[in-house]
């Protein structure tokens, strides 16, 4: 199946005060003809309103999955909320809660339903929504929330970043670093190495994956030296993963498995905590990087980056990231038999 066979990919608005917009009509202005065709769940007005404000011309067309395609060539597709999206580029506001999360939840039923073929979500402000009771740190675990509430089935949502040059994993995500050491455990360890294993397979076609594992603490403990959980926590997990026939290594001291000869040993890297995955991910590759969810029942990609209210309608947002996020989802949905 080609890009054009397949159902569009649905794309969730995100913060509408963010630069999402802008990297949505940017990247469909400039980029589309090499784009596989996406379908945008958002306010019509507000996504033609961003591309008058950044001077581009994007014909802003409703339209359903079905639509999507034949429309795609001319016009940007859209899915029109039921709740309407406010306010000025740079400033978030909760009255938007509603509708953020409503295209997320709609690019998910739509997805789960057949009639779109994966979810790439434009980047969400955090603390608008928690202000406006959203109870889920991000996407990757509310995600987690739709997937067991559609499918019945508990859910493991595991973060990776993924560029050219690196992929890593962390095992704790959105969570206050000294609530970290507290919150590893050798199954939560063991059940990420598990998925990234599964996932890769599947919809990466890496036939074994070799996947690194960072220790927590300098140097990986130094033999408990410096650090009692490297030993105690993390290395059961690598044993019982190698005792399943996972090529899982470590614990490997962090400071020195990111270099560019030790990256030729791996094909992930499984961390302990966000910015250990998340700077080394950014720091290669910001530009060409991927969110991806692994462990859910459909495809999600995102860009790497966030809102970024600071540049957010005034063109300098580079949609590089949400391109590489389209063209990743469309691999990975084609990799992916469609009932999964
Ligand atoms: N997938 C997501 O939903 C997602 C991802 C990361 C951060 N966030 C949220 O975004 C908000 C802002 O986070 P932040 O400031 O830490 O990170 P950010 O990624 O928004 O910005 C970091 C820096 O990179 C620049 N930048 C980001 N994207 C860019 C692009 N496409 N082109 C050019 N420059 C770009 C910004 O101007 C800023 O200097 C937070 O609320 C955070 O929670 C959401
Ligand atoms: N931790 C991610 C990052 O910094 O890139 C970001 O917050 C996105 O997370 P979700 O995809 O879970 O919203």
């Amino acid at each position: 199946m080609t890009d054009n066979d397949a159902p569009p990919l649905a794309v969730s608005c995100g913060e509408p005060s963010g630069i999402g917009p802008d990297i949505i009509v940017s990247a469909w202005q400039r980029h589309r003809t090499a784009l596989p065709p996406f379908i945008c769940i958002g306010d019509p007005e507000q996504l033609a309103r961003r591309a008058r404000h950044l001077g581009l011309d994007v014909p802003v067309e409703i339209a359903d999955p079905a639509s999507a395609a034949s429309v795609f060539p001319t016009s940007l597709p859209v899915v029109p909320l039921t709740n309407r999206l406010a306010g000025q580029p740079g400033t978030p506001l909760p009255g938007n809660a509603a509708g953020v999360i409503e295209a997320i939840d709609r690019a998910v039923a739509l997805t789960l339903s057949g009639e779109t073929s994966a979810v790439v979500t434009a980047p969400i402000a955090k603390k608008p929504l928690y202000e406006a009771g959203f109870a889920h740190p991000g996407h990757t675990e509310y995600l987690a929330v739709l997937a067991e509430r559609h499918t019945g089935q508990a859910v493991r949502p595991v973060m990776m970043i993924a560029g050219p040059n690196l992929r890593t994993i962390p095992v704790t995500i959105h969570m206050p670093l000294a609530s970290v050491p507290g919150a590893l455990s050798t199954g939560l360890i063991l059940e990420t190495i598990r998925v990234a294993d599964r996932d890769l397979k599947t919809r990466f076609a890496i036939a074994r994956p070799r996947i690194a594992v960072a220790g927590l603490n300098p140097h990986a403990g130094e033999d408990g030296a410096l650090g009692a959980e490297d030993r105690a926590v993390v290395a059961p997990a690598i044993e019982k993963a190698r005792s399943e026939g996972i090529d899982a290594t470590g614990p490997l001291p962090a400071d020195t498995m990111f270099h560019a000869a030790a990256r030729t040993g791996y094909d992930v890297a499984v961390c302990m905590y966000h910015d250990q995955a998340l700077i080394p991910a950014k720091a290669l590759d910001f530009d060409e990087g991927v969110n991806v969810t692994l462990g859910l029942p459909f495809v999600r990609t995102s860009p790497d980056h966030g809102t970024a209210f600071a540049i957010a309608g005034t063109g300098a947002a580079r949609p590089d990231s949400f391109i590489a996020a389209l063209r990743m989802a469309a691999r990975m949905a084609r990799a992916l038999p469609a009932a999964a």
